[in-house]
């Protein structure tokens, strides 16, 4: 299927008076779309890798005739996000895009012999007044009116905005699929329909695990895929130590045929989410359609562990940006079907186009609790403490930190990998027998340590009966421990899974004046890891989707949400940002 991405609308509004204004505008304000076109198609890209593109409305937009025009033109284009540009006055409540399902932005032009900012501010009460929430761009520098340049701070929020944007864009009529339903009690799993529904206009999706095995014994995949995706299986993917006490480890054999189901396993949930065309030329038209999921989760324990091999392969392999058919997009796949990290995952995805690492928030290392038990006193970036993030599946395999920006290490959008790259993450995983307590079904967990060095932002979703989804998010560094104390430590838990050691950025406020406390703050038992530092675009994309962000650690500066929000309130972000939420409510 050639997918249809959302595109951003541009909207250059006008001084509708004849005769002298708006003439002397016109080529301006077109200049000014046209030139905002040109530099996000040059900066942002889709989950596929082709730029995104922008669509600009065919005239000025200089009353309501002309705005009516333009929403006509969009409608019909698959537009999901609106950005207005102005270098002038106009009028407000006549010019404005009043969709209510897509977000906007608007920038007025930082210049005095036309008022851009005057009309910013009036079309800025208007979209309050009428609660459509709207984000307002104006750079701090007066620009010359001849001036074709957009400001590096008028950049940066025309990028933070659109990335957001596009995310709400792109989930939208997507489905979550579930498969299998609650795994082991987790609330996560408890899939709540009415906020992917409402919050994210998204639908859900359900299958039972049985269908799995309904697909191996009709043999419903692609088996030239699987041969190939099996031998390559065999010759790229390390099978590290059995780390089952002798009377639990099964046999080389019973072992080989796990590794079949794995692999098949990994087929089958891909064709479940996105469908696949080989399947309607074996005759099974109804299964090649799939389930339009943009994520999903595999329930696994503990029905389908207690007797088939974990889902850990196929989530690992899934969620990575490479395999048996080359670089490609991830597909999303929460373990343990956690709906709510899996969308955490999803707002981090779609946010920066690279793999995530879903984990258990396990264990707060304290300074002195490491020093007891290796001797070795944490320093640096862990020097207050570390969180040891573990899981037993669905960790991508970019989450080795093999990848490389500028030397450093990294994880990046698939089309940046290197052949090199992607052979470097999957020589430093191992895939271990599964734990034999945990999973009597067998299967084969991803081993792996996370490089250290690395900047990291772990997200987490959590719904609140009476108030509804809330996000949390940390930015912070991975850490290498010596390999001594590393192995130590993770001897303590279940060594054959993927850790990653985190030390969150600590602020002095909050829920961030220890380590401990962004631990013992945390609402659930996963987070979501995602490259980079991109709290200020998860609170972006949170006041969107109107989720109150309830602990953050970033710097005031960098946060860009709607205009109104000041209107809740400008000396305690947090609250205005809850009641902000709470008025407009769900998007959808
Ligand atoms: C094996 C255990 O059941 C784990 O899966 C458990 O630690 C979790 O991951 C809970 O989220
Ligand atoms: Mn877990």
């Amino acid at each position: 299927m050639i997918e249809n991405y959302p595109k951003i609308g541009i909207r250059p509004t006008i001084d509708g008076r004849r005769r002298g204004v708006r003439e002397s505008l016109e080529e301006q304000t077109m200049g000014m779309a046209q030139r905002v076109a040109k530099f996000i198609e040059a900066n942002l890209r889709y989950p596929n890798g082709s730029p995104v593109e922008c669509i600009i409305a065919d005239s000025t937009i200089g009353g309501v005739k002309e705005a009516a025009a333009a929403a006509q033109k969009f409608s019909g284009a698959n537009v999901g996000v609106s950005i207005t540009v102005t270098p002038c006055w106009c009028y407000g409540s006549e010019t404005m895009d009043m969709d209510t399902s897509i977000p906007h932005a608007v920038w007025g032009f930082n210049g005095t012999e036309r008022p851009g900012a005057v009309y910013l501010a009036a079309v800025l009460s208007a979209y309050a007044q009428k609660g459509i929430p709207a984000f307002g761009i104006y750079g701090e520098d007066v620009q010359e009116s001849s001036s074709e340049e957009i400001p590096a701070d008028v950049q940066s929020k025309l990028l933070q905005f659109a990335r957001a944007g596009l995310a709400v864009a792109q989930m939208k009529g997507k489905s979550y699929l579930s498969m299998g339903s609650v795994s082991m009690g987790i609330a996560g799993s408890i899939v709540n329909e009415q906020f992917f529904q409402e919050y994210l206009g998204m639908r859900n999706e359900y299958i039972d695990m049985s269908e799995y095995v309904r697909r191996f014994e009709e043999e419903i995949y692609d088996k030239e895929e699987f041969k190939r995706a099996l031998a390559w299986t065999k010759e790229n993917c390390q099978v590290g130590a059995d780390n089952n006490p002798p009377h639990l480890q099964i046999s080389a054999e019973e072992k080989e045929k796990q590794w079949e189901t794995c692999v098949k396993m990994t087929l089958i949930a891909r064709d479940l989410m996105i469908g696949n065309p080989v399947l309607a030329e074996l005759g099974f038209e109804e299964e090649a359609n799939g389930h339009n999921a943009i994520v999903g989760g595999f329930q696994g324990q503990r029905q389908w562990t207690d007797h088939f091999p974990n889902g850990d392969f196929m989530e690992t392999m899934l969620n990575s940006s490479f395999d048996w058919n080359g670089k490609r997009a991830p597909y999303l796949v929460a373990t343990e079907n956690d709906s709510l990290n899996g969308v955490t995952m999803l707002f981090n995805y779609l946010l920066t186009n690279t793999a995530q690492i879903f984990a258990d928030v396990r264990t707060f290392w304290s300074p002195d609790a490491v020093k007891r038990v290796t001797g070795h006193q944490l320093e640096g970036e862990a020097a207050h403490g570390i969180l040891h993030l573990i899981n037993s599946g669905s960790a991508a395999l970019d989450g080795t930190g093999e990848q490389r920006i500028e030397g450093k290490p990294a994880i990046k959008p698939f089309w940046e990998i290197t052949d090199e790259e992607a052979e470097a993450c999957l020589s430093n995983t191992q895939f271990r027998p599964a734990s034999q307590e945990y999973f009597r079904g067998g299967g084969f967990s991803t081993d792996y340590l996370t490089q250290g060095g690395m900047p990291v932002t772990m997200a987490r979703l959590n719904l609140v009966k009476g108030l509804g989804p809330v996000l949390q998010l940390v930015e912070g560094y991975t850490i290498e421990l010596p390999e001594e104390v590393h192995h130590t430590l993770d001897q303590r838990t279940d060594p054959t899974w993927p850790t990653t050691w985190f030390a969150p950025k600590l602020t002095n406020s909050g829920s961030f004046q220890s380590v401990y406390d962004v631990m013992n703050n945390w609402g659930a038992n996963h987070g979501a890891i995602s490259y980079g530092h991109i709290g200020a675009d998860l609170i972006t994309l949170a006041s969107i989707l109107r989720i109150p962000v309830s602990m953050h650690n970033v710097e005031e500066s960098r946060i860009f949400r709607p205009r109104v929000w000041s209107l809740f309130g400008t000396e305690n972000l947090e609250g205005a940002d809850y009641r902000a939420c709470q008025n407009f409510g769900p998007l959808y």
